[in-house]
């Protein structure tokens, strides 16, 4: 039987959604942040920092962020915008096949004073989250509500688990395979096909529509050290590959955008 209930992550409040074979999601309130996945095989496949706050006094380090209105420090904002920080509210949930989904919504009303005056525009995200079998589809809406257009950059910056970064084989998003071992950061432009992420025999297949990038990211050994929310030797265990708008797109209002990010394991 696939259920949905809420359980706790740290003090966050989360929704645990599981599909009927097993595999599970949860997905905290706040920042309608995925922390944990596990297809049916029962393997977590995010990482997330041992050194994070679970508290909602600050972005959780691991998981799957969701970066919007602003990139990184691409703007005026919040580095890597508000909706990592803001608490979403559950709007509906299901199942279908086997397959289990809860959707999650944060529009301007929700958020906090000081957030809603430095980004003054009528908006609404949807974050769809499905589990089901060995795979995982996220779904990320925008919609102007608002009476002006805005422009927003969006990412969803998932934290995949790894055995060892050094035994990580990124394909896909260049010429032949990418290999880190340090500290690395960059924006693949136009990427048009499938990602695959091999670590020793498992191999995820990544799959994006909409969003046009994807930015791969370690902080490598000495960055790590200087980030207080992440243990010195955990950049070994992790690869982020984001799916990422990162040039503003302009939104006229009543306009929606959706960007989807599908990720399946072949073990
Ligand atoms: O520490 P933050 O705000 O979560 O950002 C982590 C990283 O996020 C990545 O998306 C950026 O490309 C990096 O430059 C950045 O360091």
């Amino acid at each position: 039987m696939s259920t949905i209930e809420m359980v706790d992550y740290g003090q966050l409040p989360a929704v645990r959604i599981r599909g009927t074979d097993g595999a599970q999601a949860i997905v905290t309130l706040y920042g309608a942040h995925l922390v944990s996945w596990q297809g049916a095989d029962g393997a977590e496949r995010l990482f997330c920092s041992a050194a994070s706050k679970l508290d909602g006094s600050r972005a959780i380090r691991g998981g799957v962020p969701v970066i919007f209105p602003q990139f990184a420090e691409r703007g005026t904002g919040m580095r890597h915008g508000f909706a990592r920080v803001a608490t979403w509210r559950l709007a509906d949930s299901g199942a279908h096949d086997g397959a289990a989904f809860a959707v999650f919504m944060l529009e301007d009303g929700d958020l906090a004073p000081a957030l809603a005056q430095a980004w003054p525009h009528g908006f609404a995200l949807a974050l769809r989250v499905e589990v089901n079998g060995a795979a995982l589809a996220l779904t990320l809406e925008v919609r102007n509500t608002g009476a002006d257009a805005f422009a927003f950059s969006a990412a969803l910056h998932t934290y995949f688990s790894v055995s060892h970064l050094a035994r990580v084989r990124i394909g896909g998003v260049q010429e032949g395979e990418l290999h880190i071992d340090d500290n690395f950061d960059h924006i693949y432009r136009g990427i048009d096909g499938a990602m695959t992420l091999a670590d020793g025999a498992t191999t995820l297949h990544l799959a994006q529509d909409g969003f046009g990038d994807a930015v791969v990211w370690n902080p490598g050994a000495l960055d790590a050290a200087a980030l207080n929310d992440m243990e010195d030797a955990e950049y070994q265990r992790f690869v982020c590959i984001e799916p990422a708008l990162i040039a503003p797109l302009t939104l006229a209002a009543g306009a929606a955008w959706r960007g989807a990010h599908t990720i399946r394991i072949d073990a």
